[in-house]
């Protein structure tokens, strides 16, 4: 089954509404492949400004949302109201939720579940940390982390992963190009045992973690890799590059 490659801008806490006028230029500008979806994820006081602001071929995504469709929730987001004003993603499971803000596997495939419910796309994301790595616990990890949402997502068509090592955010220290097929294969593989093959053939598995113009050719190169989720070079001319990666 074709995979349509998927290009996230995950912009994180940053920008100003000057700084995010020039992004949407350059996103603007282009061209971007037509054959890529591009979806930025938007700090949520700019969703609506970059929502009415973006040019068509742009989707927008909360960068987080609550599993409740309201109530007393303190400084929370829920999925109905980002439907309200038209946005359609969220990405959850950032490694920074789990680690800043303490969010559990088990919260985050609650969130997942509950923002699937209610109509949005969602960009799940999933990796482990050096340590993690150097105890040789890659895919333990990872596999947790994707069972903890398949015990309560059955339909996951509208969702995409995003493989991101923590040692490879933001650090430069991109996973080579093997290191991610492995990772995104044992992934496919373990999806395909563990909840279907039909799921493990369609589900786009971005990688993220230091994705350049200089080194998303070859990663999007590799069999596995459907996209990648960028944070640094996406508030930066050189998305454009990333975004039209795969021709
Ligand atoms: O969500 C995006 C990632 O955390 C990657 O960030 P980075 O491209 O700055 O390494």
């Amino acid at each position: 089954m074709a995979r349509k490659f998927v290009v996230g801008g995950n912009w994180k806490m940053n920008g100003n509404k000057e700084q995010i006028g020039q992004i949407l230029n350059f996103l603007k500008e282009g061209p971007l492949n037509a054959d890529t979806e591009v979806v930025v994820g938007v700090p949520a006081i700019y969703l609506e400004f970059v929502k009415n602001n973006a040019p068509g071929n742009v989707e927008v995504a909360a960068q987080n949302c609550y599993k409740a469709e309201k109530g007393a929730f303190t400084g929370e987001i829920s999925p109905l109201m980002l439907k309200d004003i038209g946005v359609n993603w969220v990405i959850l499971g950032h490694s920074e939720r789990r680690q800043i803000f303490g969010e559990s596997d088990e919260l985050i495939a609650d969130k997942i579940a509950f923002a699937l419910q209610n109509g949005l796309k969602v960009i799940a994301c999933i990796g482990e940390t050096l340590e993690e790595r150097e105890a040789g616990k890659t895919e333990e990890v990872v596999f947790r982390q994707t069972k903890a949402i398949a015990d309560k997502v059955k339909d996951w068509s509208n969702v995409v992963i995003a493989y991101e090592p923590v040692w490879a955010i933001g650090t430069g220290k991109t996973a080579s190009p093997e290191q991610a097929q492995e990772v995104h294969k044992a992934l496919r593989d373990y999806i395909a045992s563990s909840i279907s093959p039909d799921v493990a053939g369609g589900i786009r598995i971005q990688y993220g973690g230091s994705v350049t113009g200089a080194n998303c050719k070859e990663l999007g190169s590799q069999p596995d890799i459907d996209g990648f989720l960028v944070e640094g070079a996406s508030l930066k001319p050189e998305f454009v590059d990333i975004v039209n990666a795969k021709q």
